[in-house]
């Protein structure tokens, strides 16, 4: 089990999801900030040890998101596009898997409200499940020592549907925990999420009205992530599938 793991796992405390006891987790806002790492920190005892490998983490997930970002940018043809002011949100979810729940579901289907996550799933209990465009669920087998990177719908909405924010969910595999820890990309903290220019013509016209990361985090908070489509609230041109 690697030291961040190990970490989490002691860190984490119950939060219960009201929709499935066997999910909890715990939430980081602004993992790139010593600061908040340390309130973080300080709020569960964590020891100094324990402090320094989330930091670290925090730092290496922070500058990686800034990589995947600008690669992002400029593989669409935006060079020297800055996500600077769009904070970061750290999940660490842990699933209390029991032969009981095997075949039930861990976190139903939804979409990530944020522009992408990255994940670091759990590295012996797999239970990932993404849907293609077929609409059938494909698993995604843990790979030690990986990361994966979805899209979620601010993604959609900043690149004007060019980036697809995946539908996914976890599925109880085996009685076992599992721990899986999602490092958000949210949206612009100041202003609305609206594609650059260049993404926006007459044949591409705009899917969405402006809105900010605020008020559609709220939006899919109030129908409590129920609304798998939640971009579907926000979009004027209808889908062209
Ligand atoms: O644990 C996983 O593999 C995915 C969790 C997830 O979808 C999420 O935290 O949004
Ligand atoms: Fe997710």
């Amino acid at each position: 089990m690697s030291k961040v793991i190990e970490t989490i796992l002691l860190l984490t405390e119950t939060i219960k999801n009201e929709f499935n006891p066997l999910f909890e987790a715990l939430g980081l806002y602004n993992i790139g900030s010593s600061q908040a790492v340390q309130d973080f920190c300080t709020k569960l005892d964590v020891s100094v040890h324990k402090r320094k490998i989330i930091e670290a983490y925090g730092q290496a997930v922070t500058g990686a998101a800034m990589k995947i970002s600008e690669k992002l940018a400029s593989s669409l043809g935006l060079n020297g596009y800055s996500f600077e002011g769009w904070p970061m949100h750290c999940r660490m979810n842990k699933f209390s898997f029991t032969p009981e729940t095997v075949g039930s579901s861990g976190v139903r289907m939804h979409t990530d409200p944020m522009f992408f996550t990255i994940l670091q799933d759990d590295e012996n209990v797999g239970g990932l499940e993404v849907m293609n465009k077929s609409g059938e669920f494909v698993a995604v087998d843990p790979l030690p020592g990986s990361i994966l990177v979805n899209f979620g719908d601010i993604g959609s909405a900043w690149s004007n549907g060019r980036f697809y924010s995946v539908k996914h969910r976890v599925q109880c595999k085996e009685a076992s925990t599992r721990l899986s820890i999602a490092s958000f990309v949210l949206g612009p903290k100041e202003g609305p999420v609206e594609p650059p220019p260049e993404f926006v013509d007459d044949q591409h016209p705009r899917l969405y009205a402006s809105f900010t990361w605020e008020d559609y985090r709220k939006l899919r908070v109030s129908t409590k992530f129920r609304n798998i489509d939640g971009l579907s609230d926000v979009r004027v041109q209808p889908r062209n599938e």
